[in-house]
């Protein structure tokens, strides 16, 4: 079943409201894309990963599993993309927290991508559900520069720029070989198979009864 993004958005608040908080939905979100990457690539200790993370809750997700995947070793680097004052939810701040003890997960913040290594994945955790318009700086600047590197590149929820609603694509938008959604299949999503790579659902524990009146 495929459900609409605005569906997605009442789902969410629902459980959200019945007690399973958006930042139980983030973590299952951020570890059930980390198993599917492991499935995927394998032993990925050591493998240098960068995750570009944008200011909501898309973002949030990709902290999550910059946690999960210090777990199993990888050299993780987070490119926050703006100041963490600017992150938008509680749920995002807790993850970004976290990261912040850290001292296996590298932080950069702002728009410089001169990285001193070849990322060998890239996870795109910048624009998800919450999309409009074109795309500004410097989620833009971070969009062009994921299509110029040659690597795994794995998309969270939706490649970034592309409308999980329509289908369309903004001015520019991420390439990917790996897209994992979330919950439902949202509508516009499956459109863009050129975009997303292989592309799974995942269930992150939103109780079903959130769907009651909505779907
Ligand atoms: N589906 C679920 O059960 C869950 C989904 N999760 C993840 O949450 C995102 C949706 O998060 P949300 O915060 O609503 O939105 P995004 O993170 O996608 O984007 C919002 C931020 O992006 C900025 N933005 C929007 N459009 C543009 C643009 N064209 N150029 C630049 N920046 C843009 C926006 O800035 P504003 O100034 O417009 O506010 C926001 O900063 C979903 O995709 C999932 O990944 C939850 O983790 C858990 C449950
Ligand atoms: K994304």
């Amino acid at each position: 079943m495929e459900i609409t993004v605005d569906q997605m958005y009442q789902i969410e608040n629902k459980g959200h409201d019945m007690g399973f908080l958006k930042k139980f939905m983030m973590e299952n979100a951020g570890a059930a894309s980390v198993r599917r990457l492991v499935d995927k690539l394998g032993n990925i200790e050591s493998k240098n990963i960068v995750i570009f993370v944008g200011l909501g809750n898309n973002g949030g997700d990709g902290l999550v599993m910059a946690r999960h995947l210090a777990g199993y070793g990888a050299k993780v680097t987070v490119v926050l993309l703006g100041t963490f004052e600017k992150i938008k939810t509680e749920e995002s701040n807790w993850n970004w927290s976290i990261l912040e003890k850290m001292t296996s997960v590298k932080l950069m913040t702002g728009n410089s991508f001169n990285f001193h290594f070849t990322p060998d994945v890239i996870v795109d955790a910048i624009l998800g559900t919450g999309i409009s318009g074109e795309i500004k700086e410097p989620y833009a600047s971070a969009i062009n520069f994921i299509n110029q590197t040659d690597c795994f590149k794995f998309a969270v929820d939706v490649p970034s720029g592309l409308d999980p609603q329509t289908g369309e694509t903004a001015n520019i938008c991420t390439k990917c070989d790996m897209t994992v959604t979330f919950h439902k299949m949202k509508q516009g999503i499956p459109k863009r198979k050129d975009l997303t790579g292989e592309l799974f659902v995942e269930k992150i524990g939103i109780p079903p009864e959130a769907e009651e009146g909505i779907l």
